[in-house]
Order: C-alpha cells, then sequence, then structure tokens
C-alpha cells in the first residue's frame, strides 16, 4: 500500500476540530489515525464528557452528531463527519501517506471489510456488553439497560477474539501484509476489552503477538487510554 502523493504538507491544512473523550475507544481509532499521518497538530480537540452525557445534549445532537456518539470531527466550514471509519478515510483522502485506507480497488475492499468485521464481531459487541451488562456511563446515560443483551454480546465479543486469531495465524495484519484502519478497528476493540476487564483468551497467541506488536507504535502507545484507563 504506496501512496502516489509524495508532496503532502500538512502545515497548509486548517485546523480541524475533532469532539473527543481522550480515554474512549472510539475516539482512541481516530486518534491512532491522525498520529499515524502526522496530523495532530492540525487537530483542536473539544473534550465533551461522556459520563456527564453531554454527547446526548439536543444541541450536541441537532449540531454536531444526530447519533450521540464521540468521535467527530468539525472541518473549518462547520462541516461534522461523525464514525470514526468515515473520520479515517476522509483524513485518508488528504494526502494518502501512510495509506490506512487501502490504495487499490482490493485493498480497500479488503480493508473495509475487515475493519467492518472488527466493529461488529469485536468493538460494537464489547460497546454494548459495556452499556448493558455493566454500570456503563452511569444511571444519568444509561437509561435503558438488558443486561442479558449485554452478556450476549460480552460472549459474541470472545468469539471474534478467537476469530481475529486465527485471521492473525496466517498474515502480519488484520487486513494482509499491511498495517491500516482494520488493525485500528481491532486495536479500539481490544482496549475496550481492557476497560471492561474481558482479557483475551492465553491461548489467543497470535492476537497477543500481533497486539504487543501495535502497542510498540508510537501512535497507539502514546494513547491517553494507556496512561489513565
Ligand atoms: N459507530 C460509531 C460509534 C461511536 C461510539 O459508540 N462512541 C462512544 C465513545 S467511546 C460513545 O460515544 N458512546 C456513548 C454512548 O453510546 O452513549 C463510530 O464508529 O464512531
Amino acid at each position: 500500500m504506496t501512496s502516489n502523493i509524495a508532496n503532502f504538507d500538512a502545515v497548509s491544512l486548517p485546523v480541524m476540530k475533532v469532539y473527543d473523550f481522550p480515554t474512549g475507544p472510539y475516539p482512541t481509532r481516530v486518534r491512532i489515525a491522525l498520529a499515524e499521518k502526522g496530523l495532530q497538530s492540525r487537530v483542536e480537540f473539544v473534550i465533551v464528557d461522556l459520563y456527564k452525557g453531554e454527547h446526548k445534549r439536543p444541541e450536541f445532537i441537532a449540531g454536531k452528531n444526530y447519533s450521540g456518539t464521540l468521535p467527530v470531527l468539525e472541518l473549518d466550514d462547520g462541516t461534522c463527519i461523525a464514525e470514526c471509519t468515515a473520520i479515517t478515510e476522509y483524513l485518508d483522502a488528504l494526502d494518502g501517506v501512510p495509506t490506512l485506507t487501502g490504495s487499490t480497488p482490493r485493498e480497500k475492499g479488503i480493508v473495509h471489510m475487515m475493519s467492518k468485521r472488527a466493529e461488529l464481531e469485536l468493538l460494537d459487541a464489547i460497546s454494548v456488553y459495556f452499556h448493558h451488562g455493566t454500570p456503563g456511563l452511569g444511571p444519568t446515560v444509561e437509561t435503558y439497560q438488558n443486561p442479558e443483551w449485554g452478556f450476549r454480546q460480552r460472549d459474541k465479543a470472545l468469539r471474534g477474539m478467537r476469530y481475529f486469531d486465527a485471521v492473525l495465524q496466517g498474515q502480519p495484519y488484520v487486513a494482509g501484509e499491511t498495517f491500516s484502519m482494520a488493525d485500528i478497528t481491532v486495536i479500539g476493540g481490544l482496549i475496550f476489552a481492557m476497560l471492561v476487564e474481558l482479557p483475551v483468551p492465553e491461548e489467543y497467541e497470535a492476537l497477543h503477538a500481533w497486539y504487543g506488536r501495535m502497542l510498540q507504535r508510537e501512535s497507539v502507545r502514546n494513547q491517553p487510554v494507556f496512561a489513565n484507563p
């Protein structure tokens, strides 16, 4: 996955805003993408307190993200882009250095398939477990909880870990031979697993080894969630 755009100058980019909760697994995905691409200095981070329910306030829903979730990228013209995948695509399209979402049609297809799979089978499942099977963000925010659904999703996430272990037995990165958005999504899943104290079973050695390598990347190891989970 090499870029064909070599003369990108990040300093010439207008400053963007990211509505953020620094230790949140999903915002961390965007923080990692920004770090990989060397774009952190072009972003003003605006903290939205999830535990106070600031992401559910009418002005945030109406003005920033209808879904009431973080992160949200706001461009200098006021356009708001939510959803980690969409934000990563936007950042990648600015320059393509390094490419996180694939260069060729085949690479793009595989990166998106594996990233979506990481959401469905791991990250989103753990998120449901967090919101339904644990106290989640607390009683002010969690106005409806269905523990049975939460525990089913926890078990789904464990099956997801087994799947990604099998994938990583055969290739160095989640989408193949190169680090990509799909790796970042699985990293988000394992961060969420850490936060909800759902350990990766020891026998998933390939997943453990891959995660060890991911934690050595500067873009990953410097994330606030590891300093202050
Ligand atoms: N599909 C969204 C999910 C975002 C998400 O769930 N973010 C978490 C932050 S870690 C959130 O805002 N949770 C608050 C809630 O669901 O009330 C994405 O990819 O950005």
